[in-house]
C-alpha cells in the first residue's frame, strides 16, 4: 500500500438527528480490514449489494485519529522528507468533509486532519536534527473557477494559474507566509476563512462552487555529513515540497 501514489478511502458518518426522526435506514455495510462497503438498494433486498473497495474503508464507529495514523500520517511524514502530498475531502454537503478535515475538540479522537498535519509538521520540525526548515503556508480560494488569495492584500484581485518548467503548475501572485507553531497556522487559518467569498450563513447553498486549498510549503535544508573541500562549510541539502490540504472548511472552534 506504501508504494501507492494515491489512496482512496470512504469514510460513514453515523445518521443526524433529522435522518433518524425520519426512521432513514441504513443501506451501507462495511468489510474495514478488507476496504469494502456494500450499498443495498432497500427496494430489491434479494439482489446481492453493489460493493465497492477502497484502501480504507471507515464505518462510525471509527474516528479521525485512525483515520490519520493509516492515511495520512505517511503522506505528511512524507512532505516533512521533501515529497508533495495532497489531501483532498470530497463529498455532498453535510456527508462529512469539514468533521474530517477540521475535526472537532472534544473528543480529542476526532481532531481534523488538518490541526493533525500541522502538529505532525511542527513535531518533525522540532525534532529533526541537523536539518534546518522553513515553513510557509498560502490559502486560496477558488470560486466559480476564480482564483483569490486568501491571505494577501487584496482578497478580492484574481490571479492567474501559470505553469512553470520546473516548478509545474502555480498560481502567480500567491502570498506565502512564515510560520513557526502550530497556533499560528491555526490563526492564518482563521484569517483566511473570514476572507471567503461565500459567508457561513451561505454556506450550504453555495459550498460546492467555493473550494479552499491552504498549502503547507517547506523549505528543508539537510546538513549533509561532508565538509566542502578547502571552504570549512558543510555540504547541505535543499529539497522543497508541497502538502495541500483541500476543503471547504468551517472553523470549528468546540464540540
Ligand atoms: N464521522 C462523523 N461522526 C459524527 N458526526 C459527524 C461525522 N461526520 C459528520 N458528522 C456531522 O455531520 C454534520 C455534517 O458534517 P460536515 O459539516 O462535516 O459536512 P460537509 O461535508 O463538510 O458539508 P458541507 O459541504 O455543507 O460543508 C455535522 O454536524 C458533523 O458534526
Amino acid at each position: 500500500m506504501a508504494s501507492e501514489a494515491v489512496k482512496v478511502i470512504v469514510r460513514c458518518r453515523p445518521m443526524n438527528e433529522r435522518e433518524k426522526a425520519l426512521s432513514c435506514q441504513a443501506v451501507i455495510s462495511m468489510d474495514s480490514p478488507r476496504g469494502q462497503c456494500f450499498i443495498q438498494n432497500p427496494g430489491a433486498t434479494d439482489e446481492p449489494p453493489k460493493q465497492f473497495t477502497f484502501h480504507g474503508a471507515y464505518y462510525e464507529s471509527h474516528n479521525t485519529e485512525q483515520i490519520y495514523n493509516e492515511i495520512a500520517y505517511p503522506l505528511v511524514e512524507g512532505v516533512t522528507e521533501g515529497y508533495n502530498g495532497t489531501i483532498f475531502a470530497y463529498g455532498q454537503t453535510g456527508s462529512g468533509k469539514s468533521f474530517t478535515m477540521q475535526g472537532i475538540v472534544d473528543p480529542p479522537t476526532q481532531k481534523g486532519i488538518i490541526p493533525r498535519a500541522f502538529e505532525h509538521v511542527f513535531e518533525s520540525v522540532q525534532c529533526a536534527e541537523n536539518t534546518k526548515f522553513l515553513v510557509r503556508v498560502s490559502y486560496l480560494e477558488i470560486y466559480n473557477e476564480d482564483i483569490r488569495d486568501l491571505l494577501g492584500a487584496n482578497t478580492k484581485q484574481k490571479l492567474k494559474l501559470k505553469e512553470h518548467p520546473e516548478k509545474g503548475v502555480y498560481v502567480k501572485g500567491l502570498s506565502l507566509h512564515t510560520v513557526h507553531s502550530v497556533a499560528q497556522c491555526e490563526r492564518i487559518m482563521e484569517t483566511g476563512w473570514r476572507n471567503r467569498a461565500v459567508g457561513y450563513t451561505l454556506m450550504n447553498k453555495d459550498s460546492s462552487r467555493s473550494h479552499s486549498i491552504f498549502t503547507i510549503n517547506m523549505e528543508i535544508y539537510a546538513v549533509g555529513r561532508c565538509q566542502i573541500p578547502g571552504s570549512g562549510l558543510w555540504e547541505t541539502e535543499h529539497r522543497t515540497s508541497l502538502c495541500n490540504l483541500v476543503d471547504n472548511p468551517r472553523i470549528k472552534t468546540g464540540a
